[in-house]
């Protein structure tokens, strides 16, 4: 599957959500969408999936236009939108049986439901109304829809959200199974979701992509930008000061017996901090700065 964005912007009444977005992706991929609240995750999703139309640009879907040919998009897709309605009178099974229908599966349905509960742990609460389930145990179902027709392409706004850390994991590890033959591109807050499963990352803010590519290599733009100081004494004040000007960003501020350990990252480090290997999170909060600092310049 080859999808393409060609110069998409989507204004809403006043705001810009998406500032013209060129992006290409093909299968297999694993992607992280990550960017700050409002940056224009869901937006760019929801276009995705056919939900939403952009004000201008156009969306390529196996080299034909979006909009000229849905039914090939939708029936090799599988979405679980951010905000999620589930009817919670239905069992979990009834539930998933009802989204089977909607998706057109007709001959493989019971199989479908079957695998679907299975990848998601729900066996146990496949007879149980969704209103007596957990809020994560209720965000496993919306996954167990997004799976059931076994998709080709698997957008998920934020589809880790309530689960517990254990779940996050097996959650992780299902995503990345399913996009070794396929493309699953997930919206996240958590880099470490993104870390440890997605093979290209892109960083929206304000409408636009900031990058878009490896991991490693939005890393390696951050070397020699992360730096760690230990202070000891009274000149905290002035660290904080600093960085509250925009200077650098505090990224972890550990109290230690000597004193307070502070990583920062920043445009230009100063002699005195100690440079160390940027982690993913580091080099997201630097790529955050460097726009900031090309935006106010
Ligand atoms: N239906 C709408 N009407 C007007 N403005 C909207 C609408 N939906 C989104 N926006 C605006 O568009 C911008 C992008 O919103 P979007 O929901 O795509 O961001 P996001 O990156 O998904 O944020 P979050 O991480 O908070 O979910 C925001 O400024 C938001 O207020």
């Amino acid at each position: 599957m080859e999808i393409k964005l060609e110069n998409i912007s989507k204004e809403y009444k006043n705001v810009k959500a998406l500032d013209n977005i060129n992006l290409a992706i093909n299968s297999p991929a694993m992607i992280g969408f990550v960017g700050p609240n409002g940056a224009g995750k869901s937006t760019l999703m929801k276009m995705l999936v056919g939900q939403l139309l952009p004000t201008s640009g156009n969306i390529i879907v196996d080299g034909v236009l979006l909009n000229k040919n849905e039914k090939h998009l939708k029936e090799r897709l599988g979405y679980l939108p951010q905000d999620f309605g589930l009817y919670e009178e239905l069992t979990v099974e009834e539930f998933l049986d009802y989204m089977a229908c909607l998706k057109g599966i007709n001959r493989s349905k019971r199989k479908s439901i079957d695998r679907a509960i299975s990848l998601t742990s729900l066996e146990e609460k496949r007879k149980f109304k969704i209103k007596t389930l957990s809020g994560g145990q209720k965000q496993r179902i919306g996954i167990a829809q997004a799976i059931l027709n076994n998709p080709e392409l698997l957008i998920v706004d934020e589809p880790t959200v309530g689960l517990d850390p254990e779940e996050r994991i097996k959650f992780r590890n299902l995503f990345s199974e399913g996009s070794k033959e396929k493309i699953v591109i997930l919206s996240t807050h958590i880099i470490e979701d993104v870390e440890s499963i997605c093979n290209s990352i892109i960083v929206l803010n304000k409408g636009k992509i900031l990058f878009a590519g490896e991991p490693s290599e939005l890393v390696k733009g951050a070397l020699d930008h992360v730096g760690t100081i230990e202070i000891v004494g009274n000149n905290r004040e002035e660290i904080l000061e600093s960085g509250m000007k925009g200077e650098f960003k505090i990224t972890s501020t550990v109290i230690t017996p000597h004193g307070t350990r502070y990583r920062v990252v920043s445009e230009s480090l100063p002699s005195s901090f100690e440079k160390i290997t940027p982690s993913l999170e580091d080099a997201y909060v630097y790529c955050m700065l460097k726009g900031e600092v090309e935006n106010a310049g």
